[in-house]
């Protein structure tokens, strides 16, 4: 693993940071996925790092959902290796697999609640799964939760049906925060949301990553996000990433697709252009 100094500390000084802040927490190399003779995703290589919010951007239909589920193991690869924490997937034993998977928290995209469950007891079906705690300190946690992500407490109680857009997305966050993960993964977070309930997820997002010390993937097509929260960006094109680096490399990239996502119309009212 290597320790990198590239990323700017987000973290007020006062607070105390992670010790392996920047450090290389997952490292995918060589990735190879296909379906049939369709190939996705060819020789891939990514890095993520301790305490930063990737935004991972790509056209539609490029492979960023594929990507998301290869890395969390949902979808199999034909080749390449995956590092996470340290430890190499493939080579883990069922019980070192089992702790990594309580370290990867996962926001889907429509939030992918259970609609016959709470949101307490959404919160609750990953602490079932793999914690045995009492149902009072359960109860407890997940209302920890539920404060955490900015819900009200009489949010406990609802059922997705009865929640708006933004508190979908706010409860997916508490279960995928409910094991107290290093590393999250929010696949287009802020997709359907009002342009201000939008920004206020941008917001408890950087919240998060400041006083947990979150590490944060973000598929995201919103550029808002991708200028006012992310440490730095990566973009998926011809089946590897195309270009990693923060929102001035993306401006300075020559590559079409780069150019005319970051220079483009709706870009020109969010990114100062030169
Ligand atoms: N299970 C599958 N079987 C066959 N093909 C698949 C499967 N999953 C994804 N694909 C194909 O892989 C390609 C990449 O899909 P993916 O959903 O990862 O794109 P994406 O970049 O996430 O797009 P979007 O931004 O529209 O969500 C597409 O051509 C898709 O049809």
């Amino acid at each position: 693993m290597s320790v990198t100094e590239t990323i700017t500390d987000p973290q007020d000084s006062t607070q105390e940071r992670h010790p392996d802040f920047g450090k290389v927490i997952l490292e995918a190399r060589g990735i190879n996925v296909a379906f049939g003779s369709h190939k996705v995703l060819e020789n891939l290589d990514l890095d993520i790092r301790r305490g930063e919010i990737l935004g991972f951007v790509g056209a539609s239909g490029a492979g960023k959902s594929v990507l998301l589920r290869t890395i969390l193991q949902l979808t199999s690869r034909q080749g390449g290796a995956i590092r996470i924490l340290g430890v190499d997937y493939d080579a883990a034993t069922p019980a070192q697999k089992t702790q990594l998977d309580m370290k990867l928290g996962v926001l889907f995209q429509q939030g992918a609640l259970f609609s016959a469950l709470t949101v307490l007891e959404n919160i609750q079906v990953p602490m079932r799964e793999y914690l045995e705690l009492p149902q009072k300190l359960m109860d407890e946690l997940a209302l920890l939760k539920i404060e955490l992500v900015g819900l009200r407490p009489e949010a406990a109680s609802l059922y997705p049906s009865e929640l708006s857009g933004g508190m979908i997305k706010r409860a997916g966050l508490a279960r995928a925060l409910a094991l107290d993960p290093d590393l999250v993964f929010l696949d287009e977070p802020t997709s359907g949301l009002d342009p201000i309930s939008a920004a206020e997820f941008d917001e408890l997002i950087a919240k998060l990553r400041d006083t947990l010390g979150l590490t944060v993937y973000m598929v995201t097509h919103d550029l808002d996000s991708l200028f006012s929260v992310c440490d730095r960006i990566a973009v998926l094109g011809n089946r590897k990433i195309l270009v990693e680096g923060t929102i001035e490399d993306m401006l300075a990239c020559e590559d079409p697709w780069v150019r005319s996502y970051f220079h483009g119309k709706r870009a020109r009212s969010i990114v100062p252009q030169n």
